[in-house]
């Protein structure tokens, strides 16, 4: 399988393409500065998935600044600058990349939330679920079946309190996507080329465990969604 679940299969992968590519190099510089095992702070790590288009970034800084937090992504600032290089990599060596972002970002997120809540526009489960519906073809059906190790979260990887999964329906989304009329990567492209690779991405964010995603009908008014999202936060994390 394409995806790296481990720090050091990771690392493995990045060093075998590091002598033709300079930046792996440059990402395994920055792991080996990562402690291994990271552990999280006292105040809640909060994690945005979903499609693109879907909201993340809206909703992720009104929450930042509902709740004073500390806003992280991946991939992290810190590599985001050779994301093109390893986007027109093969499917391995761009894999081992966005694997390798969340790493960092653990390092990140370990010292932020020791000094305010975290919120995050994406993190593991969003690698994942790409790797996985982009491996596979066809309908959600021809999917790994649910119980498959591909939806679990990796053992060495820093877990968050919680993760909301933004859902809206398709037609509302493609309007989004218009109405903010960014360059597209690949993948977004893909995405709204094609509804069965559209599917099989949600379809794997739901199926991911330990940490699930708790869906969040994200198709109504900002204001509406913060407030759902906030009251989420509230229940199920402690300050
Ligand atoms: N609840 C909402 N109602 C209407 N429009 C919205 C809502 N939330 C976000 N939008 C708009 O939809 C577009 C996409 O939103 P946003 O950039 O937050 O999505 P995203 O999930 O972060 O996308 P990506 O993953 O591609 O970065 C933006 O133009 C934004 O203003
Ligand atoms: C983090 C991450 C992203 N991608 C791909 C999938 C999406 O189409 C774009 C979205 O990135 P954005 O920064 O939120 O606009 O990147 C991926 O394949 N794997 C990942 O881990």
């Amino acid at each position: 399988r394409a995806l790296p679940t481990s720090a050091g299969a990771l690392r493995q992968r990045l060093r075998q393409c590091a002598e033709r590519i300079p930046e792996a190099e440059a990402v395994l510089d920055l792991l080996e500065k990562c402690p291994e095992h990271q552990k999280k702070g006292s105040f809640p790590v909060i994690v945005f998935e979903g499609l693109d288009a879907t909201g993340k970034t809206t909703v992720t800084q009104a929450v930042k600044d509902n709740l004073n937090g500390i806003l992280l992504r991946s991939p992290p600032a810190c590599i985001s600058q050779w994301r093109t290089v390893f986007d027109d990599e093969r499917t391995p060596i761009k894999r081992a990349f966005y694997a390798a972002g969340n790493y960092i970002l653990a390092s990140e997120i370990a010292k932020a939330s020791t000094q305010a809540p975290v919120i995050i526009d994406r993190y593991w489960h969003s690698t994942a679920a790409y790797a996985i519906a982009t491996e596979t073809s066809g309908e959600v059906q021809d999917l790994p079946p649910a119980q498959d190790e591909v939806y679990q979260w990796p053992e060495d990887l820093l877990k968050p309190d919680l993760v909301l999964l933004l859902t809206v329906d398709p037609e509302e989304r493609v309007r989004r996507l218009q109405h903010r009329g960014l360059e597209k990567t690949k993948e977004e492209a893909e995405l709204e080329a094609n509804s069965l690779f559209r599917q099989r991405v949600e379809e794997s964010y739901r199926r991911m465990v330990n940490p699930a995603c708790q869906e969040v009908d994200a198709s109504p008014s900002k204001e509406e969604v913060l407030k759902t999202v906030l009251q989420l936060i509230k229940k199920h994390c402690a300050f």
